[in-house]
């Protein structure tokens, strides 16, 4: 059954790691990710990331075309041929993350809600989003602090946004404790995504 599945968090929350593992469980389905690494919108996602100066509203639209392009290229094809489909990131990263970059700049009034609206109208919505839950400090250490993106100044903002995205769309927002074992998380994330699933099959079925 057609199912989109997104997995988010602080930057070495440990997304990779789950994505990777869940594909020796779900070897049926699609795994994807965002940024794409398979896209000249993806490469271009990739050179703003590694520029210290990039433009905060053109990095927006960039991480913005990327995912119109996955979405049309990969993610709606799959759900029409009714595939599971898993990403590692998707739109909450942006809400969260470009969400908080903008709140820096101060060029936007309610940057959250901004980066939400320019989606709302061609995206589509995950049915379950597992949200790796850690602290900054030890995202950043975890991450190594190679981009912009890994410090924990600003992954405080970011964490505070998806927050409050967690609060906004809690029917779909599954918290998963990361500060467990890898073991633990991938246990706890199975377990989350087999119960998600098997409760869409019977809400089919009836
Ligand atoms: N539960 C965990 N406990 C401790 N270390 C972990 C855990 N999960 C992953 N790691 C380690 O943390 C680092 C980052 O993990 P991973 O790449 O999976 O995170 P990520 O969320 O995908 O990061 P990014 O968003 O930056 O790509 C890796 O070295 C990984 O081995
Ligand atoms: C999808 C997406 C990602 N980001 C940030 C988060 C990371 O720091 C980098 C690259 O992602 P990766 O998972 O570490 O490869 O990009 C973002 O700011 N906005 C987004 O929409």
């Amino acid at each position: 059954m057609a199912t989109l599945v997104t997995l988010e968090g602080l930057d070495g929350s440990g997304k990779t790691t789950v994505w990777e593992a869940l594909q020796d469980t779900y070897p049926e389905a699609v795994f994807t990710r965002e940024p794409t690494n398979d896209s000249w919108y993806g490469d271009a996602v990739y050179r703003s990331i590694e520029d210290d100066d990039a433009d905060s509203l053109a990095e927006l639209f960039l991480y913005t075309a990327d995912h119109a392009d996955h979405l049309s290229r990969k993610i709606e094809p799959a759900l029409e041929r009714g595939d599971l489909v898993i990403s590692d990131r998707y739109a909450d990263s942006r809400y969260a993350y470009q969400g908080a970059t903008l709140a820096e700049t101060g060029r936007i009034a309610e940057p959250l809600e901004y980066v939400v609206d320019i989606h709302e109208p061609f995206s589509i919505e995950p049915d379950l989003t597992i949200y790796l839950d850690l602290d900054p400090e030890t995202a950043a250490r975890r991450a190594g602090s190679t981009n912009k993106f890994e410090h924990a100044a600003y992954l405080e903002s970011v964490r505070e946004n998806y927050e409050l995205l967690a609060e906004r769309y809690a029917d779909r927002f599954v918290r998963v404790d990361a500060t467990q074992s890898p073991e633990s998380v991938l246990a706890e994330v199975r377990s989350v995504l087999e119960g998600a699933l098997e409760e869409q099959s019977a809400g089919a079925d009836s």
